[in-house]
């Protein structure tokens, strides 16, 4: 048996095709959805992230702006930045490419950002009204995640998730968002006994661990789905996931590639978040004007 694959790209294509239209429609009325990205220092890949996202903002006809520091700039040089583009209103999403350097503090420039243009969703304010069920950004990984399992017609009321690792961008929400459709979810990390024994008995398993080929066949159950967060770089520089493909693929269900599966759809939910942001904006509007 070998896996179904889902194709991250080509629902990508798809979800973006959907999003530009209603760029169009939105631009009839007068707003053009903008997204600020803020880039410190010159982390390679941070720079290729960060192109692409300019790229697709142009794809899909919305406008973006790209705002570059050195790695030394201030904390407090970059909160005045965030300040500013809070009050900009050709602005409606503002995104920090994480990481940054060590002497700036992640969370107060995540806390800088008004919860509503922030399009990550890795505000507090976005990640609480999400735990409890209320209108949120929705981080983007994680809501790729479940677009790509409700596209590729996997339940999730009563399976069990185990989720492996548990960072604040990814995740933590991820199992969130997979509560909050019904699923029983586990969370394993780096302090889990027997990680074997949890994920052997998950219908579907969410590797966000940030280690190439960490996930084998061992982990997991003969037809379960297996999601691949992770972006690695071998030591010959190839992107490489967290799981081992090219042998998980013989015992799952359903498998993600590395390229081509969660990351397109972290760039195509981002897009969505930016367009939702300006459709809001466009929504005050109307309604101080009436
Ligand atoms: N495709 C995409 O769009 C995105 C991809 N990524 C990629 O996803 C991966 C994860 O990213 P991120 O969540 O930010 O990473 P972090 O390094 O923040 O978190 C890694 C998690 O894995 C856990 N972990 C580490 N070692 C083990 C182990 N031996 N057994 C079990 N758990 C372990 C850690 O546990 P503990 O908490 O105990 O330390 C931690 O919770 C990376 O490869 C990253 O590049 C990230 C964002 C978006
Ligand atoms: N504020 C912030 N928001 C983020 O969303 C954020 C971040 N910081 N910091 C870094 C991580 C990582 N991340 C990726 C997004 C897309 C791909 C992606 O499109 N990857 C392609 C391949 C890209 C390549 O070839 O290098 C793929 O998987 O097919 C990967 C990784 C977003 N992140
Ligand atoms: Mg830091």
């Amino acid at each position: 048996m070998t896996a179904l694959i889902i194709d991250g790209k080509e629902i990508a294509k798809r979800k973006k095709l959907e999003i530009s239209l209603e760029v169009e429609k939105l631009k009839e009325s007068g707003i053009t959805p903008g997204l600020a990205v803020v880039l410190v220092g010159d982390n390679q890949a941070s720079k290729t992230y960060v192109r692409s996202k300019q790229m697709t903002c142009k794809e899909l006809g919305m406008h973006s702006v790209l705002i570059e520091y050195t790695e030394s700039v201030a904390e407090g040089e970059l909160l005045r930045k965030i300040a500013e583009l809070n009050e900009d209103d050709s602005i409606h999403g503002i995104l920090v490419q994480l990481p940054l350097p060590k002497h700036i503090r992640e969370m107060a420039v995540i806390e800088a950002i008004s919860p509503e243009k922030d399009v990550d969703g890795f505000h507090p304010v976005n990640i609480g009204r999400m735990m409890i069920g209320q209108e949120a950004f929705l981080s983007c990984t994680p809501f790729g995640i479940l677009v790509m399992l409700k596209e590729s017609g996997v339940a999730l009321e009563g399976k069990h998730v185990v989720v492996v690792g548990r960072s604040n961008i990814v995740g933590k929400p991820v199992g969130q968002l997979l509560l909050n459709e019904n699923a029983t979810v586990t969370y394993c990390h780096s302090k889990t006994k027997e990680l074997v024994k949890h994920t052997q008995s998950a219908d579907i398993i969410i590797a966000a661990v940030g280690r190439t080929g960490f996930i084998t066949k061992e982990h997991v159950k003969p037809g379960a789905v297996v999601i691949d967060v992770g972006i690695n770089r071998n030591e010959e520089g190839k992107l490489c996931g967290d799981v081992s493909y090219e042998e998980v693929k013989d015992v799952a269900g359903h498998i993600t590639p590395v390229p081509g599966g969660v990351g397109p759809m972290t760039i195509t939910m981002l897009m969505y978040n930016t367009l939702k942001s300006a459709r809001n904006a466009l929504n005050k509007l109307q309604r101080t004007n009436n």
